[in-house]
């Protein structure tokens, strides 16, 4: 098929030829002035010419390109009359060379070069005219392949009014308006300019198209668009404008003439020279152009536009939708991480987008308001990543600070056993201290990092891995979702967690491990900004989604009105004239557990399920493994209360030997207390070979009955002699107690006190005989026992009844101490520390251990179902 360039070239040299046949006949008009034969047949000429030029130009405009725009031009198809890449030519308007002889004007445009008119949109028959035009590309083009951004600074967008179907399929950005979005327009045609320079390959094509030039464009944003004219085509950029070149005001400096345009000039009376087309055929020798004018086409009907528009924006709603699935590579695991990871995230338009985490874009920062699609969009980009690279390539620390169950995902179920083996650990629900302990266990990451590659000699992580393959180092990738809860208060964990984060986001980057942070509450984050502005410097890409504003400059508007599963992409920290906006695909449950699946299936031989920590989980004693293996075979016994708040939930208790004040206090009024104490006995219990132990258990309130009556139960099961008292008993024990000076040959004892408060007046007591009260036989027993293998497991309701048991000294004498909800008052008086933000909550107690100086932040442990039981744990 001949190309259009040369059809075009055809016409040309037909116009030039019918041009020097008219100036003949027009000499031979005037040698012949009067006689009627040469007029005739000049004129007979001029419409034999205009008649052949009609020929060829609608030759050169096929369907759209050239035909009536009329209600019946709706029924042509779409998208089949030009390609991406090659040039087409469109018709503008018809000239008539003599009266009856008409013929369509056709010029090269998109493929080849831009479009001027020198009029612009204000008046109506150059918006109608306009709208034609944009009509006849649009729907020649294959479906989807153009992309416009619209200015129109004249009348607030009206010109492209009925185009809007493709503004609400997002396949067109809103009409700009003022000065501030032409040079948006501009820095998005020039970015794009740029990529494709640089070697990105698009396969669309951007027409800028400007129906009046706004208030205050100059001399700058002319030379822009000259610049545009000059590299814009070779990248798929275009320029249709109207206004262009602006009237020049004497005195002042003229717009310049773009290079590779077609220059429409009003001639008055509706008519417009037409200047000489880009490429290399031109109408005229002398640079005159086309030797007629020409009137502008009419364009078409509101209708008629609104009825394609509608048809394309549907398709362009289909392909702009991409899926989970689509996301995933096809063959998973393909891809080195040495030197960055990179994965699709979603499409721009039609162009997939794909997102790094390397040098450049070390660290993100997310933000979308709740209900935005925030933890879509993390699963999307952390699945995408995790099915690029293996496991030794990638691993993955996820943190999530909300009440929700987004990172569920990664980690084993009870209904699907499943994980993802990148992920090392998984925090849900998690407390700002666990968020603490997984920025310990990175930054310590880093520091190994630092010192093996100090010791290779190398200073940069891909340069160790090429040497070195043998060294596992695959990059890490924190997320932290609802990042900013760790920063809350003005406290030590705040603290420390500035100080960590700010020295992971600075170094590393070297050290291949990145941090992609989220937050829905903007205002926090933006206290964030003013306070550890440091950090955030480290986060230049930023991403936005609906109501994510506030990560971006404070004036780069352009994540307003996003709707869900949009998002500004902006990899210069936030500034305006940076963004990009996105489509990213719904996570469905399905494809998310189908992609699981094939990764847990392909994990390496012997991969452990990730630490989770789900802050809201009641921790069982049976069903901590440290718990269930514990042995006679020990050194030192400890009394097991819980699970800290850590990675990896190590279990938390206290070690009982022969050091005074090897006793354990819980306290507080929460029945969680009775569940610690049972724990503790039992875990001693088990350390004991069989039969060398004696359990003394005083159940003294109501609600520890059920959790004595199974300390009981197991501590016999495990073979050992215990005794149940009463109130009175435990007086009478305390005095046998208090009076033993060996240890009881070689057995054990422990006084294991359930609601030890409730027997505090009877303790208050003194002796009718000796004199002696209760609290002096308690205070001998905590002050001796530990040395005779005699140890006080109690638990208080109040701190006040702990304190007139144990005496003046504080409670000197009971170094382990579990505090569940107890007042800050009293946990100030225990810590000695009345600063200490510390609040008690449910489901958490603080361990202190007053012999190491040690407070943990623990889950205390609980039998099944106890926390239900509970309403109100605070
Ligand atoms: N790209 C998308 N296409 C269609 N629906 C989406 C898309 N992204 C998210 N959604 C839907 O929007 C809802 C909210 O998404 P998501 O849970 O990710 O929001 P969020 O910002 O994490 O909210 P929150 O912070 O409250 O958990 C979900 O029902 C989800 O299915």
């Amino acid at each position: 098929m001949e190309s259009v360039a040369s059809a075009f070239g055809r016409a040309v040299a037909a116009h030039r030829e019918a041009v020097s046949h008219a100036e003949a006949a027009r000499a031979r008009l005037r040698v012949g002035a009067g006689q009627n034969g040469p007029s005739v047949q000049a004129s007979e000429d001029a419409r034999r010419f205009a008649a052949g030029m009609q020929r060829m130009a609608e030759g050169l405009t096929p369907g759209w390109l050239g035909c009536r725009l009329e209600a019946a031009a709706a029924a042509l198809p779409s998208g089949v009359d030009a390609a991406v890449g090659r040039p087409l030519a469109v018709r503008l308007g018809e000239a008539s060379p003599v009266a009856d002889g008409v013929f369509g004007v056709v010029v090269p445009f998109v493929g080849a070069g831009h479009l001027a008119v020198d009029s612009d949109a204000r008046d109506p028959s150059v918006a109608r005219w306009l709208r034609g035009l944009l009509l006849r590309v649009l729907a020649a083009l294959p479906d989807g392949a153009l992309r416009v951004a619209a200015v129109d600074g004249a009348t607030l967008g009206a010109v492209f009014g009925p185009f809007r179907a493709m503004v609400e399929a997002e396949a067109w950005r809103r009409p700009a308006i003022d000065l501030p979005g032409l040079q948006q327009v501009l820095a998005e045609a020039e970015e794009r300019i740029e990529r494709v320079q640089d070697g990105e390959a698009d396969p669309s094509v951007l027409l800028v198209c400007v129906a009046a030039l706004p208030q205050g464009a100059a001399r700058a944003e002319w030379s822009r668009l000259a610049a545009i004219a000059h590299a814009g085509p070779a990248a798929g950029v275009f320029l249709l404008l109207a206004g262009y070149p602006p009237p020049q005001h004497p005195g002042l400096e003229a717009a310049p003439r773009l290079e590779r345009t077609t220059h429409l000039t009003a001639a008055g009376g509706g008519l417009f020279r037409v200047s000489d087309p880009p490429g290399p055929y031109r109408f005229s020798d002398d640079g005159a152009g086309l030797a007629v004018p020409m009137r502008l086409d009419g364009g078409p009907s509101d209708d008629l536009i609104e009825t394609v528009c509608r048809r394309l924006a549907k398709a362009a709603r289909v392909q702009a939708s991409t899926d989970f699935t689509a996301l995933m590579p096809v063959e998973i695991w393909q891809e080195s991480s040495v030197g960055g990871l990179r994965t699709v995230v979603g499409r721009e338009g039609r162009a997939e987008c794909v997102l790094a985490l390397d040098d450049a874009t070390p660290h993100w920062l997310v933000g979308g308001r709740t209900g935005s699609g925030k933890t879509v969009f993390l699963l999307d980009m952390l699945y995408g990543l995790a099915s690029r690279y293996s496991p030794d390539e990638l691993g993955l620390y996820l943190l999530d600070f909300k009440e929700g169950v987004s990172f569920a995902e990664f980690t084993p179920t009870a209904v699907d056993p499943s994980w993802i083996p990148h992920a090392r650990t998984v925090g849900i629900e998690s407390d700002r201290e666990y968020g603490l302990a997984v920025l310990r266990t990175l930054s310590r990451e880093m520091t190994r990092r630092a010192s093996e590659l100090k010791r290779a000699g190398v200073t940069k992580l891909a340069d160790l891995r090429a040497g070195r393959p043998d060294v596992a180092m695959p990059r890490l990738v924190a997320v932290i979702d609802e990042f900013h809860v760790l920063f809350e208060g003005n406290d030590p964990v705040a603290r420390q967690a500035v100080a960590l984060l700010e020295e992971l986001a600075r170094k590393g980057r070297s050290y291949g491990i990145h941090l992609v942070l989220a937050s829905q509450t903007i205002s926090g984050v933006e206290a964030l900004f003013a306070k550890t502005e440091s950090i955030f410097g480290q986060f230049p890409l930023r991403v936005a989604l609906a109501g994510g504003g506030g990560i971006l400059d404070q004036l780069n508007d352009g994540a307003d009105n996003l709707p869900i599963g949009a998002a500004v992409i902006n990899a210069a920290a936030g500034i305006p004239g940076a963004n990009r906006v996105i489509r990213f695909p719904n996570a469905d449950a399905a494809s998310v557990t189908a992609q699981r699946h094939l990764l847990w299936n392909a994990r390496p031989p012997g991969d452990a399920p990730p630490a989770v920590f789900a802050g809201y989980a009641e921790q069982h004693p049976d069903a901590d493994p440290t718990f269930a293996r514990l042995s006679p075979n020990v050194r030192r016994r400890r009394a097991l209360v819980g699970r800290a708040v850590d990675v990896g939930l190590p279990t938390a208790g206290f070690t009982l030997d022969a050091t005074p004040g090897s006793h354990l206090a819980v306290l507080g009024t929460s029945p969680v207390g009775a569940d610690v104490l049972y724990a503790a006995a039992v875990s001693l219990a088990r350390q004991h070979a069989p039969g060398t132990a004696r359990f003394l258990i005083a159940p003294l309130v109501a609600a520890a009955d059920e959790a004595a009556d199974a300390a009981v139960e197991a501590i016999t099961a495990a073979g050992h002699h215990c005794e149940t008292i009463t109130s009175t008993q435990y007086r009478t024990h305390l005095v046998d107690l208090a009076q033993q000076s060996e240890p009881g040959g070689g057995q054990a004892t422990y006084l294991v006190v359930f609601g030890a408060d409730a027997a505090s007046n009877l303790l208050a007591a003194s002796d009718p005989i000796t004199y002696r009260s209760g609290h002096e036989d308690l205070r001998a027993v905590l002050a001796n026992g530990p040395g005779h293998g005699v140890h006080l497991l109690g638990w208080w309701r109040t701190l006040s009844r702990f304190n007139d048991d144990v005496g003046p000294t504080g409670g000197g004498e009971v170094a382990c101490l579990v505090a569940l909800n107890l007042p800050s008052s009293d946990i100030g008086s225990l810590l000695g520390d009345y600063a200490s933000e510390w609040q008690s909550r449910p489901n958490r107690a603080l361990l202190i251990d007053r012999n190491d100086n040690r407070r943990t932040l623990i889950v205390p442990y609980v039998r099944p179902g106890t926390l239900d039981q509970i309403d109100d744990l605070t």
